[in-house]
């Protein structure tokens, strides 16, 4: 069996392992009269997988939009490699990067025009883009899908050509928000090994998941960081 970080499939260092890449601190934000995150803290260290579980509508979509510079916190911190991202120049915007939960466009391209293309877009000359191209088809192990439409791939593969598509802009953190969620065993085993690479490499991984099952197969350390939401039973008493 060839080494997932060997030759062509190899990722390129993106930091170094044990620094504190990512800080939350004290996060806070509100959606009209509802707290969603109330004073959040937690850190992403490079070379670790993060994992953050809740439950449905506890807040996970809403702190990866913070975690990954999409959505500005009411109050509190986002600290990217030691900068406030919110108020600071900004750079490091670039190297955070959202996975997102699914195509932004209804896709009849091929998984290696995603990624040519998803290069390009990070001001990758075409070359070097095909090249990455084919560098990430192998690490996401879609080499058999590479000239495949997007849409005919399963839920797992799409999962993978959206990571790929991220790393072809080498981030140095990693946001993920419930990317298990419908995908298969296999796809299951190489987004984590995929993940794990990432953080060998000195990257550092945030990742939401709704169930705490499996979660430690995967991460380095579980963060429960969201309020208790009452039970519809509750609701329903009311
Ligand atoms: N833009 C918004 N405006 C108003 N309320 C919002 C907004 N975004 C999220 N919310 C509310 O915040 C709460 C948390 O939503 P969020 O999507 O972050 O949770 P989640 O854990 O990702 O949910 P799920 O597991 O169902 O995807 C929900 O009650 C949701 O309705």
């Amino acid at each position: 069996m060839r080494s997932r970080v060997s030759g062509e499939r190899r990722l390129p260092e993106v930091g170094c392992t044990g620094a504190p890449l990512l800080r939350l601190e004290g996060v806070r934000k509100q959606f009209g009269d509802e707290v969603v995150l109330d004073r959040v803290d937690l850190e992403v260290p490079g070379g670790e997988l993060v994992g953050v579980v809740g439950g449905p509508g506890t807040g996970k979509t809403t702190l990866m939009a913070i975690a990954a510079g999409l959505l500005p916190p009411d109050d509190g911190v986002l600290r990217l490699f030691g900068e406030d991202l919110w108020d600071g120049p900004g750079f490091a915007r670039a190297g955070v990067a959202l996975v997102p939960d699914e195509e932004p466009v209804a896709d009849r391209r091929s998984c290696r025009d995603v990624l040519v293309c998803a290069g390009m877009r990070h001001g990758l000359p075409r070359s070097v883009a095909e090249r990455r191209a084919t560098t990430l088809l192998s690490v996401c192990e879609l080499v058999d899908v590479a000239d495949v439409p997007v849409w005919e791939c399963t839920a797992g593969q799409r999962v993978l050509l959206r990571l790929g598509a991220v790393l072809v802009g080498e981030p140095r953190v990693l946001v993920l928000d419930d990317p298990f969620a419908g995908i298969d065993a296999w796809a299951f085993g190489v987004v984590r090994a995929v993940l794990r690479e990432f953080a060998a490499t000195g990257g550092g991984v945030l990742c939401a998941v709704r169930s705490s099952e499996r979660v430690a197969s995967w991460c380095d350390r579980v963060v429960e960081p969201f309020r208790e939401l009452p039970c519809a039973s509750d609701s329903n008493s009311r």
